[in-house]
């Protein structure tokens, strides 16, 4: 539930846990299946009675997230935007334009087409001719009315001679002088006087591209950022992972990822679509709903006002699998009161269809074989989550909620395989009774769901984005100094096999929704790639990550820095070094060494060779440079040379020094703050 719950699913459980006896506590808790307590649960009268009626009558009333478009606001929202023209302030009109077109009811084509087309001219007011012709495109495709089309084709003729696209511009000139005929309404000397134009300016084109040979028009420009690529091929089991990366399994820690070879600090390591990813309702007007990237010209849903996507495709996938089903009980959900969780484990369900469910119903007794692959439901459904550690009540609460999650998702129309075509009907939703027909198809998928809370529990991961504050005109802004900002969550089902370290080897970052994993650290092989579920041992100590550990990940911590007890950063010392023994035979003994040492012969107390420590000190000083340059790169925003610089600089301390000491880790953290300054970022 979330921290400061009120609502619909708050008072649910409360009631639930007010009407169950010791008798009825005692029966649950003895159950043995998963199947067993969710039908257990909804035959209990406390749960078929409970009343919903009040509560959904409260979301009718709209508020933050409305049930429905609402073609009044929208008007008035495009008379601002219009007034907004008037007074030449283009961006604003495009914000009362952006909300217009989230309102406005699908069925009045018409009128959304004429706001996309005002849009468009405020885009193109403001110099942004891709995303002009866009909006052209799609306000004729809905019907724009024909005696302005004229309007829109000369528009779109301008913007593709600012793009330099001339034989594009050419049609679209030629179309303006079709369009003008069916200006009824425009008066002659006007009408007159733009065919002129047009017709000079297709007379100035054709010649100009006669002259320099008819040249093809330059590709339309990609406004989406390229996609990040792994170091080394795709390991052939979890193609998510680069060969690098292995997956093992001991009995105390389960599976996690270990190195095939040396990895070199900077190496991308995995790149992974979510499974279910959401993204939180704060940021649904914001963000696209399917990619997570902010989205300043927004296209909405065509049935409902809550949520956003950057492009037509984002809409389309979302419209075929989750989103068609999750259209109308969004804001049930998110004014329930229920957590981010609550709705991943939802969309892992709506983001696949019943059919498929169906068919590997039975394959999820086993474990799967073969390639381990994200989008595959049987491979999440075998995370961690430690089934037979849990309290009853812990099952309990997750049973709930898992009913509560039947219910939206018997509303939606999942069950009868194709999602409900309009909002909820108040009359509708009485109880919180699952209907008859629905009753086989719930004790499924209530398994799974309820599976899904508890996989969620070990696995899931939050999605963040990096937030700078916007900067001034010519000023430069620095994307290390950003705040990161917590926007969605999701499961990234290879990642989700990493185990924890207090001193972790990687950092992630997301590209839209897709995670990114790059070594921080130089690894050898055969050593753990550990990833970090919270604590980190340079700031946390290590009672207090023990028992966070305990507590949220159910396991008992014995990393090296918990294994050794290994100082805070700011406790650690500078008055000796941690030479690494030198000695012909493999020694992994480290020599401490008084800053002040005389000697340049040292020996290890361990294989009690002798190193030669001058080599090492004077590698120290090239290290000193070496991070010094990539730090002043980093000041300038300069993060790719200044990566190359903290990689060189940990290759060289590796080369001498044992962690832990505190030069290595101003170094691993600069090196994970570019890192992260290559992933989603926005202006606030
Ligand atoms: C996200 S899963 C990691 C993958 C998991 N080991 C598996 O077999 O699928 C998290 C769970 O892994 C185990 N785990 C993670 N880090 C661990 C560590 N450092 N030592 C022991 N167990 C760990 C705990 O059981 C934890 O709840």
């Amino acid at each position: 539930m979330s921290k400061d719950s009120e609502g619909l699913f708050k008072n649910f459980h409360e009631s639930i846990n007010n009407s169950l006896d010791d008798v009825v506590r005692n029966n649950f808790a003895n159950l043995e299946s998963n199947e067993k307590r969710i039908s257990y649960l909804c035959s209990l009268p406390c749960v078929k009675n409970y009343d919903i009626s009040k509560e959904i009558k409260k979301f009718e009333s709209g508020g933050e997230f409305p049930v429905k478009k609402d073609l009044e606001k929208a008007l008035q929202l495009k008379d601002e935007g219009n007034k907004a023209v008037q007074k030449g302030d283009w961006g604003r009109s495009l914000q009362y334009y952006n909300e217009s077109i989230i309102l406005m009811p699908e069925i009045k084509s018409e009128e959304l087409s004429i706001v996309l087309a005002n849009r468009s001219a405020a885009l193109n007011h403001l110099a942004q001719y891709e995303d002009t012709l866009r909006d052209i495109q799609r306000c004729l495709a809905l019907g724009y009315p024909r005696h302005l089309r004229y309007k829109v084709y000369e528009r779109r003729a301008r913007c593709l001679l600012a793009l330099k696209r001339n034989q594009e511009a050419v049609t679209a000139f030629q179309n303006t002088i079709t369009a003008l005929d069916e200006a009824k309404n425009l008066d002659k000397e006007k009408r007159l006087k733009l065919r002129t134009d047009a017709k000079l300016m297709l007379e100035v084109l054709n010649k100009g591209l006669v002259l320099a040979g008819n040249p093809k028009d330059p590709e339309p420009f990609k406004n989406t950022p390229p996609k990040p690529k792994l170091s080394g091929k795709h390991n052939k089991l979890f193609p998510a992972a680069s060969e690098t990366v292995e997956i093992a399994f001991d009995e105390t820690r389960g599976r996690f990822a270990k190195a095939d070879r040396d990895i070199q600090a900077g190496e991308i390591l995995l790149i992974e679509e979510p499974h279910g990813g959401v993204l939180l309702s704060e940021f649904s007007k914001s963000h696209c709903q399917n990619c997570f990237n902010k989205c300043l010209i927004p296209l909405p849903c065509p049935k409902c006002p809550n949520v956003i996507f950057c492009s037509e495709k984002c809409l389309d996938i979302a419209l075929k699998s989750y989103h068609g089903y999750e259209c109308h009980i969004l804001p049930l959900l998110w004014k329930s009161g229920c957590s981010v969780t609550c709705h991943i484990a939802l969309r892992m369900i709506t983001q696949n269809s019943k059919d498929y469910f169906m068919k590997i119903m039975q394959d999820l007794k086993e474990k799967p074989t073969g390639p381990y692959k994200t989008e595959d439901y049987r491979n999440i459904y075998h995370l961690v989550s430690h089934e037979n550690k849990r309290t009853k009540q812990d099952i309990l609460h997750r049973t709930e909620m898992a009913i509560f999650l039947l219910k939206l998702l018997e509303i939606s129309g999942y069950f009868n395989g194709s999602p409900r075509k309009i909002s909820i009907p108040i009359d509708e939703l009485k109880t919180m009774a699952l209907d008859e027909q629905c009753i086989d198809d719930a004790a499924s998928f209530g398994c799974l769901i309820l599976k899904n809370l508890q996989v969620l529990q070990f696995n899931a991961h939050e999605v963040f984005e990096i937030q700078c504050l916007k900067p001034k005109d010519g000023t430069r802004f620095l994307k290390h100094e950003g705040k990161s900002v917590f926007i969605g969550g999701a499961v990234y089902p290879t990642l989700a096999l990493f185990n924890h370290s207090c001193e972790p080897g990687i950092v992630r970052y997301f590209c839209g929704s897709r995670i990114v994993v790059c070594a921080v650290k130089n690894i050898r092989k055969g050593e753990e790639v550990a990833e970090n579920y919270g604590p980190i041992f340079t700031t946390v100590p290590k009672d207090k990550r023990q028992s966070q550990l305990k507590e949220q990940y159910w396991f008992d911590c014995k990393c090296l820095p918990c294994e050794q007890n290994w100082p805070k950063y700011e406790d650690m010392t500078e008055n000796y070094l941690r030479f690494k023994c030198d000695s012909d035979q493999p020694c992994s003994n480290v020599i401490p060494v008084p800053y002040d040492c005389m000697e340049f012969m040292v020996q290890c107390g361990l294989c009690q060779q002798y190193t030669n420590i001058l080599k090492g000190l004077k590698s120290l000083q090239d290290t000193e440079t070496l991070y010094k340059l990539g730090r002043a790169a980093m000041g300038e925003g300069k993060y790719g040379e200044a990566i190359k610089k903290f990689i060189e600089t940990l290759k060289l301390y590796d080369t001498t020094l044992a962690p832990p000491y505190k030069s290595y880790y101003d170094c691993v953290q600069d090196l994970r703050s570019c890192m992260l300054s290559l992933g989603n970022y926005s202006f606030v």
